[in-house]
């Protein structure tokens, strides 16, 4: 593509509807069963420019912590550049603008969605033609949750949570995201379950029952068969969460649960307008930030763009 070429690519926050996690395995991490949503709640990547050089931005939600965003190498967005262009024996380049409406450190995957939405755009704009399998591979390296952030919709996870495969879906789901101001540490929970749960079975629970009342579409179905099993640990960590949690059920949720490694709570409501209403009166109670948005969304995808 020509210097002034751009192209921005969309990828969606998500939310885990089974989060199994069995002991740790000899690496360290943690085998998984889990069922994972992607949902209308999305950061944009915009590539453009040409060698040389390499710049990048992040243009944040009021409701987005910028502080808590590295801007040096160790952002996910310079790591998936570094990698895309390692493989195909390229320097990085391009000026490359992340604007962040999921919240960091939240639970919602939003640096994995960040990762996966430079590395479609990235590909694009250096014109490097990878193949959706070497993409899986790369965004794999990048994080356990990157590889869903390629493909987004419904699907089930296993061996740590980067095998990825589409599942059955024929629902509209509603969901109130209830983002808190301070973020978790994804590895901290983790190891907050190893220390409640030191039997754990090698052998993640399994997901079937939940998968076939998503399948079947109906959220009263889906509300019982919900589960994380981080929940514990991080409302251990942080038990204002199983307060909000209590609350928006008490408001009417058909269910509420902790988003991945929290912080954020997830609400099942029955209907955009059962949404829109617990939001309405979740706001008048408490948090500052009540979101409302609905599942299953693309994975990262182009959403615009011009050829210079
Ligand atoms: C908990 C989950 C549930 O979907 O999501 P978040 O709450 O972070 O969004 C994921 O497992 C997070 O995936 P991701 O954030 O990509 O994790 P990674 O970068 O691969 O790993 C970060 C750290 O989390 C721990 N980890 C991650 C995945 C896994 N299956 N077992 C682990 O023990 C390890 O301590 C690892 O060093
Ligand atoms: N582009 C990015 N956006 C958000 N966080 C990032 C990014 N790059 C690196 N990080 C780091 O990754 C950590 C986890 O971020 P995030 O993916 O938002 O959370 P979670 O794993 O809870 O879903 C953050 O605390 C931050 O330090």
């Amino acid at each position: 593509m020509s210097a002034s070429a751009s192209i921005t690519v969309r990828a969606a926050a998500k939310i885990n509807l089974h989060l199994g996690v069995g002991a740790p395995r000899e690496d360290g991490f943690h085998p998984l069963t889990t069922v994972y949503q992607a949902v209308g709640l999305c950061d944009d990547v915009t590539a453009t420019g040409e060698l040389p050089g390499w710049d990048l931005r992040m243009l944040v939600a009021d409701h987005v912590d910028a502080g808590a965003i590295p801007l040096d190498d160790t952002n996910i967005v310079s790591r998936a550049a570094t990698l895309l262009a390692a493989h195909h024996d390229l320097p990085v380049h391009g000026q490359v603008s992340v604007e962040k409406a999921i919240p960091v450190a939240g639970g919602l995957a939003g640096g994995s969605a960040d990762a996966a939405a430079a590395l479609v755009a990235l590909d694009r704009l250096w014109d490097a033609r990878t193949t959706d399998d070497d993409l899986l591979a790369i965004a794999a390296e990048l994080g356990s949750d990157v590889p869903f952030a390629l493909i987004g919709g419904t699907a089930l996870g296993t061996g740590r949570g980067e095998l990825v495969t589409p599942v059955a879906d024929h629902g509209t789901w509603w969901w109130v995201l209830v983002p808190s101001l301070e973020g978790m540490s994804t590895p901290a929970v983790y190891q907050h379950f190893d220390k409640l749960f030191p039997d754990a079975s090698p052998t993640p629970p399994p997901a079937d029952e939940l998968l076939a009342a998503v399948a079947a579409g109906d959220p009263k179905a889906l509300a019982p068969l919900l589960r994380n099993d981080l929940q514990e640990p991080a409302i251990d960590l942080r038990p204002d969460l199983g307060v909000l949690i209590e609350r928006g059920e008490s408001e009417g949720a058909l269910r509420g649960l902790v988003s991945g490694s929290g912080p954020t709570c997830v609400f099942l409501c029955e209907s955009g307008d059962h949404a829109r209403d617990l939001a309405g009166a979740l706001l008048r109670v408490g948090p500052e930030v009540v979101l409302v948005a609905n599942g299953a969304v693309a994975g990262a995808h182009v959403v615009g763009g011009d050829r210079g």
